[in-house]
């Protein structure tokens, strides 16, 4: 990566297009900025015009945002996904120019993805547009960090490019992301909600507790699918807002693939790099809100102490201790949970912090940790054979590790769940719930009901 300093667009341009020696050869080159301040949803929405694929994060949590719009380079993994795409990603790194004066995480060259939650189960024609690992270096990417504004463009030369032309369009890409642009945000109503299949569904948990009972597995978690029709096209920037007016302490995120789109606000940090300081949560065991203060209250109590949501807890925190004690050192987990407030419900919720090893990457860390028991199960091979044979749905990315991470090795990933995909005027949601010994396929069903709320809500339903 060959890092250039204080010039001019058209000088970093020209310089860029230099390097070029042969006619087919292509540079990439990367150019942040500081931009005064450009709401996310409004640099979304005017993407919208653009016609290219959007991808959107943020962390409400620390109130950091980004916005992809298009794509200078993907990369795309069938198998072998991490390993394809960590390679893939050092190369591009390697030969990549980066003029980028800010130390800022989130800024400069970034990638933005996800993957299928099992490369293994066959793919249906509902995600045929999601491969099994796809990650995006956008061409024009907005960051929000600590209450600054970043504007980055990526952009693969030619070497019969003119750099003023050039420089000249890139401002007029600029000016456009800060142009007005009137929005219709009113009126989706979800016309139809169709369960699939709810009584096999339970069956299927009866099924997983009997296995369970059998000490074949300890927890497996089974999920269901939701059908939605809508009375029009779901606009996905009001999707965001509301989302991200709803569903505070959660990552939102939107990884549109032509006229899918696949969006959810997930209060499950998978794992987030900030040089080499990790962060980790173990987030399982669920009960709804309270109506008041006083039965909210009492409803944290119980869930604190109840045996089975602790029990579906402890194999999460196990699990992810083991799994990343050889990557890091001063790991450091709390011996009990505390209760993780959402809108609709309350989680059981363990931090997990530690210090990376010098020569391991957030992909390190991924591939050792998905899927949790949160989403898997525990062992991890017995449940996710059981999910392949008997889930009656195709998870797709949901459920999975979606996030970014950017040169500079920090990073961030949450877990696909709260989740679902918007195909024009339908959509289908996900949620699933962790089954044990004593799980009631009816409570499980109710469970998995308040978790499918938060996405409901916003899509008129
Ligand atoms: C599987 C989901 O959530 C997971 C299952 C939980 C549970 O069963 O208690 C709680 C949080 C997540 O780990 C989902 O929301 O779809
Ligand atoms: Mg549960």
């Amino acid at each position: 990566m060959i890092e250039i300093k204080e010039e001019q667009l058209e000088d970093i341009l020209d310089k860029a297009i230099k390097k070029i020696e042969t006619q087919h050869g292509m540079q990439l080159l990367s150019i942040t900025k500081k931009i005064a301040p450009l709401d996310p949803l409004h640099f979304f929405e005017v993407a919208k015009g653009m016609k290219k694929n959007r991808t959107f994060w943020t962390s409400t949590i620390d109130d950091f945002y980004i916005v992809g719009v298009g794509n200078a380079v993907e990369i795309v993994a069938e198998e072998e996904r991490f390993e394809v795409t960590e390679n893939q990603w050092s190369k591009l790194l390697d030969e990549a120019i980066v003029y980028n004066p800010y130390k800022v995480p989130g800024t400069g060259i970034v990638t933005l993805g996800g993957m299928a939650f099992d490369p293994k189960k066959p793919r249906t024609d509902l995600w045929k547009k999601f491969s099994a690992s796809q990650f995006t270096i956008p061409e024009y990417m907005l960051t929000k960090e600590d209450g600054s504004y970043y504007f980055t463009i990526n952009i693969r030369l030619k070497r019969d490019d003119h750099a003023i032309q050039l420089a000249n369009e890139l401002e007029q890409v600029e000016a456009t992301f800060f142009s007005e642009r009137p929005r219709n945000t009113n009126g989706l109503i979800t016309n139809e909600k169709i369960e699939i299949q709810p009584s096999e569904w339970k069956d299927s948990v009866r099924q997983a507790r009997e296995e369970i009972r059998k000490n074949k597995a300890e927890k497996i978690v089974l999920a269901r699918e939701v059908r939605l029709k809508f009375n029009k096209k779901a606009d996905i920037t009001t999707v965001l807002e509301n989302l991200i007016q709803t569903q505070g302490n959660s990552f939102i995120f939107a990884l549109e693939k032509n006229d899918d789109c696949f969006v959810g606000a997930t209060p499950e940090r998978l794992v987030k790099i900030e040089k080499d300081h990790l962060l980790s949560t173990c987030l399982a065991g669920t009960a709804p809100r309270g109506h008041t203060e006083e039965e909210d209250m009492a409803i944290s109590h119980s869930l604190f102490h109840d045996e089975k949501n602790r029990q579906e807890h402890d194999f999460v925190v196990r699990m992810i201790k083991h799994a990343i004690k050889n990557y890091c050192t001063d790991l450091e987990i709390p011996d009990e949970p505390v209760i993780y407030p959402l809108k609709n419900l309350q989680h059981l919720y363990t931090p997990v912090t530690a210090t990376l090893k010098k020569g391991y990457s957030i992909f390190d860390i991924i591939k050792q940790l998905h899927p949790t028991p949160a989403l898997g199960g525990t062992p991890r091979e017995e449940s996710l054979q059981f999910i392949r044979d008997n889930e009656l749905l195709d998870r797709g990315w949901y459920g999975a590790p979606v996030g970014w991470l950017d040169s500079n090795q920090n990073g961030e990933f949450a877990v696909a769940i709260r989740s679902g995909l918007i195909q024009g005027d339908e959509a289908s949601l996900f949620a699933g719930c962790g089954v044990v010994k004593d799980s009631d396929p009816e409570a499980e069903y109710e469970e998995t009901n308040i978790k499918l709320l938060p996405m409901l809500s916003v899509l008129g339903g």
